[in-house]
């Protein structure tokens, strides 16, 4: 069952057309990856999808119940954690939200401040919100990109869990080659408006950084995202190959400090 169906997309502001002749179809359960260097539009697409920006042209088809998460939590300071996660929903999802809490491992934490948690919990309190609101297109715009390396590979692993679980189509906006790789079913590079490359990643779960087929995935992806072998450096669009990872020669990563 397809989930989100785009048509001939267009986007200008003002005289700069950031995105042109977009066509896609995400299916029901289906996770979609968007990767391209910085500024080629993908957020742009992410809030067309959210109803937030309207195109200038084409169509776009979208399931009402949807919800995004950023790459800040974005709490509400002054509301403890379940009134967060249940903000805007009636009385009487408090209990759903004790157990979306209790689905990001923060059984015990309805009652705590916002300010008094880590990032990476702040994180999940926001999957909570998200999940509580039972969604058919999750929305993810770097969710892990403000994480620390450890913690990025927990939230992966449990946006993984969750959404094989829940099954909503998801389209994750990401500048780390490996989370795609390691998180999609289907992987597309955003270039100058329009999709450079579209990679089905056919691996089975969970995916392992080391399997050739995983390094051949992220080789791939990184040639049409102008990385190129042997620079040891990411291009200027901060392109990743992986948390806290940049590429070195052909399926060779080293840590940056
Ligand atoms: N409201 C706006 N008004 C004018 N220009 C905008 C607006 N929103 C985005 N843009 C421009 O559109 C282009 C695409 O922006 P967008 O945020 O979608 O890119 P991106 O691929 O998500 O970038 P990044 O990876 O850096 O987050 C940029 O040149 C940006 O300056």
């Amino acid at each position: 069952m397809t989930a989100v169906r785009i048509e001939g997309l267009r986007k200008a502001f003002g005289a700069k057309t950031v995105l042109d002749g977009i066509d896609l179809e995400i299916r029901r359960g289906e996770f979609f990856a968007l990767l391209g260097p910085s500024g080629t539009g993908k957020t742009t697409l992410l809030r067309i999808l959210a109803g937030l920006e309207l195109p200038d042209a084409g169509t776009v088809l979208a399931p009402p119940r949807r919800t995004t998460v950023y790459q800040e939590p974005r709490l509400v300071q002054a509301r403890r954690v379940l009134a967060n996660v249940t903000l805007g929903l009636p009385r009487s999802a408090g209990d759903a939200g004790l157990a979306a809490l209790a689905e990001v491992g923060l059984e015990g934490y309805g009652t705590a401040w916002p300010a008094t948690l880590s990032g990476g919990e702040a994180q999940r309190v926001a999957l909570a919100r998200a999940l509580v609101r039972d969604p058919e297109l999750l929305l993810l715009d770097e969710p892990f990109a403000a994480l620390d390396a450890l913690t990025r590979l927990q939230m992966q692993e449990m946006v993984a869990e969750l959404c094989a679980r829940h099954r909503p189509a998801v389209v994750l906006v990401t500048h780390d080659v490996d989370e795609a790789v390691r998180l999609a079913d289907r992987v597309v590079v955003l270039r100058e408006g329009s999709f450079a490359v579209e990679q089905p990643i056919d691996l089975p779960a969970p995916r392992d950084r080391d399997d050739p087929a995983f390094i051949a995935h992220r080789s791939l992806l990184l040639s049409h995202l102008g990385v190129t072998p042997g620079s040891g450096v990411t291009p200027r669009s901060g392109v990743t190959a992986g948390s806290g990872v940049t590429a070195g020669s052909a399926g060779e990563y080293r840590h940056t400090p």
